[in-house]
């Protein structure tokens, strides 16, 4: 049996961990395959670092592993754009099939790797790109193939579940369990990628384009992160019996007319604490898809980690290889649908608005006055009276996302209003 020739980019928390499977899983790899796999070079930034894989196999030279003749499949767990895109381009056109868990890299120019991987024949599987360990992926490019998916929504970044799920539960700073994160190996090499949802945008845009069968590229995604989440937003979820949560939102929008789009949006949100997403803690991620046929279901695992994530790595190695001894190829982009991206401002969502006010009379008709003036239903008001103020707190019906901070913005520039204390959109109840 010829061995399939495997060269891994990048030996970081997650290449280390993709070495390790390779080597401890060995024989039962040849058996599922039909043929062993064998490394054949592993580039590295820093040769002198001490790591636990086969030093003669280190180079810092990525290219020449992506031109060489010895080599069939390309690994790469770099991440970034540059020098990545290159490279597997370089690998693609050249025949060479790609596993990647590069969210930056796919959501940017992922139909430029799946143009070149089509022209070549080559195959690209990206399963650990979007929520780690959990088949997610795989089963929206290839299970639900047959079905039409209308919604997928979750929790898609695991650093900032870890850190929202601390502040919740112990009311944690977040400098420190976002140094906590980056020391287990959840968050990016630049953890500014996941607090300002930048990772979770991205993989909402791969989400979408899989799901509904467009291109959606990570700036066609609405996007805010948590590092605007206060204590104070948190108390306000507690006190309502909601949580906080970064959500990943993918929906097809069908306009009055039954011309379709895509919403894809990223940003914080409460979730009743009864919802399922609310028990989900800590850097597991979990993701629900609604589809015409098969209804609702929901994935959950671990969405971050070295081991976790190179078990989706090598899990798709298995698929390119045994695509390899059949002399077969996995799935080609489907992006037929060309739908385009819907602006967040139509998109419609709800808000829950916690204010400060004047305690005395004619204020609640005064805030009532500007939702009305918005046309934004209001659907509960609580109001609790202090001394010389009161806590308002308001949670509206859906209106259009641009109509709800016009509502907002105005009732921030209220001389009754002494502080907007916490503003934030709510899901996952009706
Ligand atoms: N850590 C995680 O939980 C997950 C990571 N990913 C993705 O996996 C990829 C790798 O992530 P990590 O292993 O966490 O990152 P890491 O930062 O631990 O590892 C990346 C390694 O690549 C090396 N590198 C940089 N430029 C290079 C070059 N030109 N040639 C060779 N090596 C180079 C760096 O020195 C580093 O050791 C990223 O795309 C990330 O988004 C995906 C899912 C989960
Ligand atoms: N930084 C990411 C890693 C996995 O994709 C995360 O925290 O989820
Ligand atoms: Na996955």
């Amino acid at each position: 049996m010829k061995p399939i020739r495997v060269a891994l980019l990048g030996c970081g928390t997650v290449g280390t961990e993709v070495v390790r499977l390779l080597t401890d899983q060995a024989e039962d790899l040849t058996q599922r395959i039909g043929a062993p796999v064998e490394i054949v070079g592993i580039a590295v930034r820093r040769p002198n670092k001490h790591r636990e894989v086969p030093e003669h196999l280190l180079t810092t030279d990525a290219a020449a592993l992506v031109k060489s003749d010895d080599v069939d499949v390309i690994v790469e767990v770099i991440g970034g754009i540059d020098p990545t895109r290159g490279l597997l381009l370089e690998a693609l056109r050249a025949g060479k099939s790609v596993v990647t868990a590069n969210k930056a890299l796919l959501a940017e120019h992922g139909s430029d790797l799946f143009e070149a991987a089509d022209a070549s024949g080559a195959d690209l599987y990206f399963e650990a790109a979007v929520a780690g360990a959990i088949p997610l992926l795989r089963p929206l490019r290839e299970s639900l193939a047959g079905d039409r998916i209308t919604r997928v929504m979750g929790i898609v970044n695991g650093t900032t579940n870890f850190i929202l799920s601390a502040m919740d539960a112990t009311g944690a700073g977040y400098a420190e369990t976002l140094e906590e994160a980056s020391r287990l190996g959840y968050a990016e090499a630049d953890p500014t990628a996941d607090v300002d949802g930048f990772d979770a945008a991205s993989k909402a845009a791969i989400l979408a384009s899989l799901a509904f069968h467009t291109r959606v590229t990570a700036s066609d995604v609405y996007r805010e992160g948590i590092r605007a989440v206060s204590a104070a937003d948190i108390a306000a979820a507690k006190g309502l019996g909601r949580t906080v949560k970064l959500l990943a939102i993918c929906e097809r929008v069908v306009s009055p007319s039954g011309q379709e789009s895509v919403a894809v949006r990223v940003h914080p949100a409460m979730i009743p604490r009864t919802h399922p997403l609310a028990s989900v803690n800590g850097a597991f991620n979990a993701v629900f898809v609604e589809a015409d046929a098969a209804g609702e279901m929901m994935f959950y695992g671990q969405g971050a980690g070295g081991a976790p994530t190179a078990s989706a790595v090598v899990g798709d190695l298995v698929a390119v290889a045994r695509n390899m001894v059949a002399s077969g190829h996995g799935p080609r982009e489907s992006a037929y649908a060309a739908l385009s991206a819907q602006p967040m401002g139509n998109t419609p969502t709800r808000y829950h608005i916690s204010l400060d006010v004047a305690d005395k009379a004619g204020v609640l008709s005064q805030v009532a006055a500007v939702f009305a003036e918005h046309d934004v239903s209001i659907a509960a008001v609580r109001q609790e009276g202090r001394t010389e103020d009161a806590s308002l707190v308001i949670v509206t019906h859906a209106a259009t996302d641009a109509a709800l901070r016009s509502t907002v913005d105005k009732i921030g520039g209220l001389p009754v209003v002494r502080d907007v204390v916490s503003v934030m959109r709510v899901e996952g109840e009706e």
